[in-house]
């Protein structure tokens, strides 16, 4: 599923783009299909802005030229995956904590393409994934108290392999946080926990999506859809 929809992002990419290149594992197949694209002559002239170390690590590898996010003024398209989509196109992004880059990539892009795979096509927003919060790493405890204030319960994110807290592009902490309710107000509670002393970014992506190509199975093969927004 992630492969389909991986290839019909880049069906939307044309030569002479600058790209906003996701991250994740989604959006990694993506980067691939591009280089391939780029390999044969079809796609000429496409620049990357990495929104992760990891995209930026298999640009390089692909031989995807990029550019730094501060040198330009304006992305032509980004493609990022999410992990979970409402039906008004709203985000929950983050799993892979590279929420902050991903945001700055979406809001200088002039248009955000989220490629998904069906799981993550939901009614309401964080009543099963949690919202990436990154916050500086002396503030978690106090964020951690002030989102409990919120009726918010959150979790300091665990490496896996280190022992201690994963640990952002950016040197910093990221808390897990669920909401009794799941949250039903996405510009509210973005705008809440942005104002929180010692939060740097959340993992809503509000108002930015313009469009979503969502992979499913149907009749044991993969296809892609294209659902609308709804207002
Ligand atoms: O927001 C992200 C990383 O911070 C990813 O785009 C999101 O977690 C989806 O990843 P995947 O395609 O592996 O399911």
């Amino acid at each position: 599923m992630k492969q389909v929809v991986a290839d019909a992002a880049i069906r939307e990419v044309k030569s002479d783009m600058i790209l906003g290149l996701g991250s994740g594992s989604t959006a990694a197949l993506m980067i691939k299909s591009l280089a391939d694209e780029m390999r044969s002559g079809k796609l000429q002239n496409i620049k990357g802005v990495a929104t992760s170390f990891q995209s930026e690590v298999l640009a390089l590898e692909l031989n995807i030229p990029l550019i730094d996010l501060a040198s330009v003024s304006q992305i032509d398209l980004a493609i990022d995956g999410a992990d979970e989509v409402d039906p008004g196109f709203q985000l929950i992004k983050g799993g892979g904590a590279c929420h902050v880059r991903e945001k700055l990539v979406a809001s200088k892009a002039d248009q955000l393409l989220i490629v998904v795979d069906e799981t993550k096509l939901v009614q309401n927003l964080n009543l099963s994934f949690p919202l990436p919060v990154e916050v500086l790493p002396n503030a978690w405890k106090q964020v951690q108290e002030v989102i409990s204030e919120m009726k918010g319960s959150s979790t300091l994110r665990m490496a896996t392999k280190k022992a201690g807290p994963v640990v952002t592009d950016q040197g910093n902490l990221i808390l897990d946080v669920l909401f009794d309710d799941g949250i039903n107000n996405p510009k509210d509670i973005e705008m809440k926990i942005n104002n929180i002393p010692g939060v740097l970014e959340n993992g809503l992506f509000v108002d930015l999506t313009d469009k979503v190509l969502v992979g499913k199975i149907e009749n044991n093969t993969p296809v892609v859809y294209s659902p609308s927004r709804a207002s």
